[in-house]
C-alpha cells in the first residue's frame, strides 16, 4: 500500500473510533473561544471538559486519553495549574496538543511556553507566526525570537513555517500542525499539506483553537501526525461545505459544526491532501 493509502486508513480509523468510543479529552484553553472548542470536540464524536484550577487540572490529565492546552487568556492561577498538568501528562505517556496562542505578548505566556518544552507536546499546533516563534523561544531551527507576531492573528505565510514546524517535531517526537490557507502537517519525516477550509474561518474567533480541541480528541485514538491531519481534513471539509450554505461569519460557525457531526469517515479521509517525505 502506499503511504498516502496508509494515511487515508489512519483518518478512517481514527473518525470510527472516535465515533465508536466518546473519548474525553479535557482542555484549559482560553475563555474567548471555550464554548467552541468544547462543541467542536462533542460535534466530532469526543467528550469535552474544560477546567482552570491545578487540582482539576491534574485529574483531567490522568481522567483522559489525551489533553489540550491552549494559553489564549492567561490568570495568575495557570502559572500553577499548566506545568504541573503538562508534567503529569508527560510521565504518564499521555499525547496532549499545545496552542501557543499569542506567544510573545508578556512575561508568564513566555515562561509558561518555555516551561512546556520538556513535556514534549504530542502535537504543537498554531498559526505559521506562532510557529515560528516557538521554536526562536525552543531555540530550534527556523524559528526567531522576534517573529511577527502581533496578537492571536497570523502574520506569517504557513510555507515560512516550514523550517521551524520540521525542527519542532524533530525536538517533540510528536507533530506539528500549521494552520492558514493551506495547513501543513508534519511529524518531521513526512509533509503533508491539506487543502479546503473557508475565508470565512478567518471571520469567527476560535476555528484554530477549537481545531486543536478536535486534535486531542483524534489523539486518544491515533498518532500525533494522523490526529492532526484527520483534525485538519475534517475543518477543510467542513469549512468548504459550510461556506457554501452561509451568509456571513454567524451562520457560517452554525453550518460549520453542523458540517463537522456530518462528515463522513471515508469523505475526511479522501479530503485533498498532498505528501512529501523529508
Ligand atoms: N483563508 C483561509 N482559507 C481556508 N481555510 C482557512 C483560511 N484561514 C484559516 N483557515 C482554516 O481555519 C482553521 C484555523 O486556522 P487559523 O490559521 O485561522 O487558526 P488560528 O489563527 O489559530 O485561529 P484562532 O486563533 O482564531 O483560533 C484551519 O482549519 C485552517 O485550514
Ligand atoms: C481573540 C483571542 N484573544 C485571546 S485568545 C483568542 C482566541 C483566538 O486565538
Ligand atoms: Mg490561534
Amino acid at each position: 500500500m502506499s503511504l498516502k493509502r496508509d494515511i487515508q486508513t489512519g483518518i478512517i480509523h481514527a473518525v470510527e473510533t472516535v465515533r465508536q468510543t466518546n473519548p474525553m479529552a479535557g482542555s484549559v484553553t482560553n475563555s474567548v473561544t471555550i464554548n467552541f472548542v468544547a462543541n467542536a470536540q462533542l460535534a466530532v464524536g469526543g467528550s469535552a471538559a474544560m477546567v482552570y484550577l491545578p487540582d482539576e487540572a491534574q485529574f483531567l490529565a490522568q481522567a483522559g486519553g489525551a489533553a489540550y492546552i491552549n494559553v489564549g487568556t492567561l490568570t495568575p492561577v495557570y502559572e500553577k495549574t499548566l506545568p504541573g498538568m503538562a508534567e503529569i501528562l508527560h510521565n504518564t505517556g499521555k499525547p496532549w496538543v499545545l496552542d501557543p496562542v499569542a506567544i510573545g505578548i508578556g512575561d508568564l505566556r513566555t515562561r509558561l511556553l518555555q516551561t512546556f518544552k520538556p513535556y514534549k507536546p504530542a502535537i504543537i499546533r498554531g498559526n505559521a507566526s506562532e510557529i515560528i516563534a516557538l521554536a526562536g523561544l525552543w531555540g530550534l531551527a527556523g524559528g526567531t525570537k522576534t517573529s511577527n507576531v502581533r496578537g492571536v492573528d497570523s502574520q506569517d505565510s504557513v510555507s515560512a513555517a516550514k523550517v521551524a514546524a520540521v525542527a519542532l517535531a524533530g525536538w517533540t517526537g510528536g507533530a506539528v500542525a500549521v494552520s492558514g490557507k493551506q495547513d501543513l502537517i508534519t511529524d518531521g519525516s513526512v509533509i503533508a499539506v491539506s487543502h479546503g477550509g473557508s475565508h470565512f474561518m478567518e471571520k469567527i474567533t476560535g476555528s484554530g483553537c477549537s481545531l486543536g480541541g478536535v486534535m486531542a480528541v483524534y489523539a486518544t485514538a491515533a498518532s500525533g501526525f494522523i490526529a492532526a491531519l484527520t483534525g485538519t481534513a475534517v475543518y477543510n471539509l467542513a469549512g468548504c461545505r459550510a461556506a457554501e450554505k452561509a451568509d456571513g461569519p454567524a451562520s457560517f460557525q452554525v453550518h460549520f459544526l453542523d458540517e463537522l457531526y456530518k462528515a463522513k469517515p471515508r469523505e475526511i479521509a479522501d479530503n485533498p491532501f498532498d505528501i512529501e517525505e523529508i
